[in-house]
Formats: C-alpha cells, structure tokens, sequence
C-alpha cells in the first residue's frame, strides 16, 4: 500500500534526513515509526503526501508512484493528522469537520450529515460539540477532532504525526484505546510517527525503531521487545522490555485454570455440601447459560436456606480473553486478588494465577530455552470483595 525505495532526502543545508530507505507498509496495517528526535521520521511521513519530496528513490501509493501523482489527488487519498490539530479557528467542530468532504464537492448537508457521524465515532457528541469553535474544547477533544476530519473524505491512508502527544497521560491512554477500536472496524493503512516506545508498542502492528535517517529494525512488537536487532534498538526499548512484553501479550486459554463452580440456582446448602466435598473454599457463581455472576464463599453457605444467587458476590477482578496480560495485571493489583477471572463476552472461560501470567510471561521472553531457573509459585487465596 505504501512502499519507500531506496529513498533519501538530503536537506538543501547538507543534512542527510533521510538516507536510502526501503520498507513496506500493508494495506490496512498500522505502522508507527519511533526514534529519537531529529532522527527523520517526520521527513518519513510528509514525503508520502508530498510535502516534501525526495532527494532520490521513489515512494508508492496504491501502487502508483507518487511523483508521477498530482499532489491535490494523491492527498484526497491520505488523510494527515497533526500534534496542533490544525483546526480552523473560525470554523465550528462540525464545519472543521466537514471541511473536506464539502471540498470534494459533496453537497453541504451530506457533507455535515458524515461529518456528525465521524464526531460521534470519535466518541464527540454532534448535538454539543458539534456547534462549539476549537478553543471551546479540551486538549483530548480537539484531537478527536483532528481524527474526524482526517477521516471526513474516508481516504485509504492515514498519516498521524504525533497525534496523541499534546495531551496528558491519561487522555493519551484513553484516546489511544479508542483509536485502536476504531482502527479495528475501519482497517487503514496508517503511519503513525512517536517518539514514546510505549505508544508505539501499543498501537503498532509492525514498529520501525529509527536512529539516525535509518531503520534499525522492522517488525512486531513482539519481535522488536523479545530480539532486538541492535545494542541500539535494546537501548531504546528500554531495560524492562520484558515488562513492556506484558502490553502486546494476550491471554492464551491454555494458561487458565478452572476453580470449581456453582450455578446461581442450586440450593446453597447443597452447594456447600459439594463444595466441602471437593475441598474447595470458595467457587465461581455461574448463570446457566456459563455467564459469569460472582463468586461465593463455601462456609456461609452452609446450612443456609435459598438458592446460591443469594450468597453470590460481585467479582470485581475480570478482564476479557481478549485483553493484554498488562490488563490481567493491573486488575489484579487494582483490586488486591490472587487471580482475576477471564470472560469472553459474558462466557465464563477460566481463572488466571499469578504463577501462570509469570509463566506466560517467561515464554515470551524465552525465559526456558536461555535456561533461566524458574520457582515454583504456588497461589490458593479466597477472593477479597
Ligand atoms: N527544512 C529543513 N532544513 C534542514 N534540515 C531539516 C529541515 N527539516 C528537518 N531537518 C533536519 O532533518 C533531520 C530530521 O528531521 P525530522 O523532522 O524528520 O525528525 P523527527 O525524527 O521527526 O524529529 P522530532 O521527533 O524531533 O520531530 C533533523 O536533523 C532536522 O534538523
């Protein structure tokens, strides 16, 4: 979809920005770029829609070389987003917003029509945002803005050149997340320049770590974190890149184990009884179609009346199968527990332990095959609420 050939840019003043660069970008593959800063990467990006040209090399769009593409047409195809969202002042979010669409010669009430559209799919609400100028918004909400626009002509190709960094850590976590489900339904083709390894970890399908002009290595995240190519890229990912391995690894079933269970209508008594019988302490509540209700000590319902439904307690540790292990972490740090439960919508899948996510864990960093030693772990701890 986007293909760089031997490509250098070398800045009248001498300054090799760029020199010889060759990589591929995949159609609706989310590509960041991170390095240091000064290292090309902007030059990287606005050589694709044309803001600056090559010095040599060419650059492929949609198969087509763009030197040989009117630069008004080639950015009909690329939608840009910028760190100062580079909104019309004047302008109201929802005019901003269907700025491009209008240009393109859509008739204005089709073109405000997607523009609301685009506002609410980036989480804005058109009825209050939508009539307010740009400074009438926070920092976050001028981003989403930025974001609507960029995808107001619905071009194939997004370029995103620090687009969530003029925000504070918390609104960049949240508009990541929200990027990344919608990216999910949208599928682009996007390169996204950072210079935080964190955010590039998080967001990219492939990463190209950067030093100077150059592509020091080119893969997953995985890849990059688990077998830097270079002292270099070790450096840049930092010393606890197996902690940031917690971020791009999900959970695999395999890994949980599975408590023992009660259904939300048998008799507690019963189910005490059962449960004793097993040695268990506690047990999983389930409804009957395998959803996951609660949790429910054994000793309280001994002897008593009614149905387990009236002892089950809210569990409050869970994370979706499809979560990260850092998800699993956190919640588990969050509320204290010695495990957390897995649920695939509402479904009910399996428990994951500390020692499993430590197994987990040392998979990815290869931990067995390097013969680093393992201790047993060992968890059998009663859910605290
Ligand atoms: N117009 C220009 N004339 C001369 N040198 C330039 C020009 N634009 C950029 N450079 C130089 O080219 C190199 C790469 O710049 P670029 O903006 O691509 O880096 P970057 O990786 O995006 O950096 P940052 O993260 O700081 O934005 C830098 O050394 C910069 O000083």
């Amino acid at each position: 979809m986007i293909r760089f050939e031997s490509v250098t840019k070398r800045y009248p003043d001498g300054t090799t920005a760029v020199d010889d660069l060759s990589f591929e970008v995949a159609e609706g593959e989310l590509v960041t770029l991170v390095g240091p800063s000064g290292c090309g990467k902007t030059t990287t990006m606005k050589m694709v829609n044309r803001l600056i040209d090559p010095t040599s090399g060419r650059i492929f769009v949609e198969g087509r070389d763009i030197a040989t593409t009117d630069p008004v047409r080639l950015r009909r195809r690329i939608g840009y987003v910028i760190q100062q969202t580079g909104l019309f002042p004047h302008r109201t979010v929802l005019d901003n917003t269907a700025t491009v669409p209008h240009l393109l010669g859509r008739p204005r009430k089709q073109s405000r029509d997607r523009a609301a559209e685009l506002l609410e799919r980036v989480g804005l609400d058109p009825a209050v945002h939508g009539p307010r100028y740009p400074e009438q918004l926070s920092g976050g909400e001028r981003q989403r803005v930025g974001v609507a626009r960029a995808l107001a002509a619905d071009p194939p190709v997004l370029l995103m050149d620090e687009p969530f960094g003029a925000v504070d850590p918390v609104v960049r976590d949240r508009l990541q997340k929200e990027f990344l489900r919608l990216q999910a339904t949208l599928h682009k083709t996007v390169l996204l320049v950072t210079h935080d390894i964190e955010e590039a970890i998080r967001l990219g399908d492939r990463i190209a770590v950067y030093g100077q002009g150059r592509i020091e290595q080119y893969d997953t995240p995985a890849s990059v974190l688990g077998a830097p190519a270079s002292p270099y890229v070790a450096e840049f990912v930092g010393s606890d890149r197996a902690l940031k391995q917690l971020v791009v690894t999900g959970i695999d079933p395999g890994d949980l184990e599975h408590p023992p269970f009660a259904r939300l209508g048998e008799p507690a008594d019963q189910a005490a009884d059962r449960l004793r019988a097993e040695g268990a302490r506690w047990a999983v509540v389930l409804d009957e179609e395998g959803g996951l209700h609660g949790w429910v000590g054994t000793e309280e319902m001994t002897g008593a009346r009614g149905n387990v439904a009236a002892h089950a307690r809210r569990m409050e540790a869970w994370v979706p199968v499809s979560g990260s292990l850092k998800d699993a972490f956190s919640e588990m740090l969050k509320y204290d527990a010695g495990w957390i439960a897995v649920v695939d919508g509402t479904r009910f899948l399996g428990v994951l332990t500390p020692a499993k996510l430590h197994e987990a864990l040392r998979r990815t960093i290869g931990a067995d095959e390097q013969g680093v030693p393992r201790e047993e772990t060992r968890v059998d701890s009663v859910p605290t609420d």
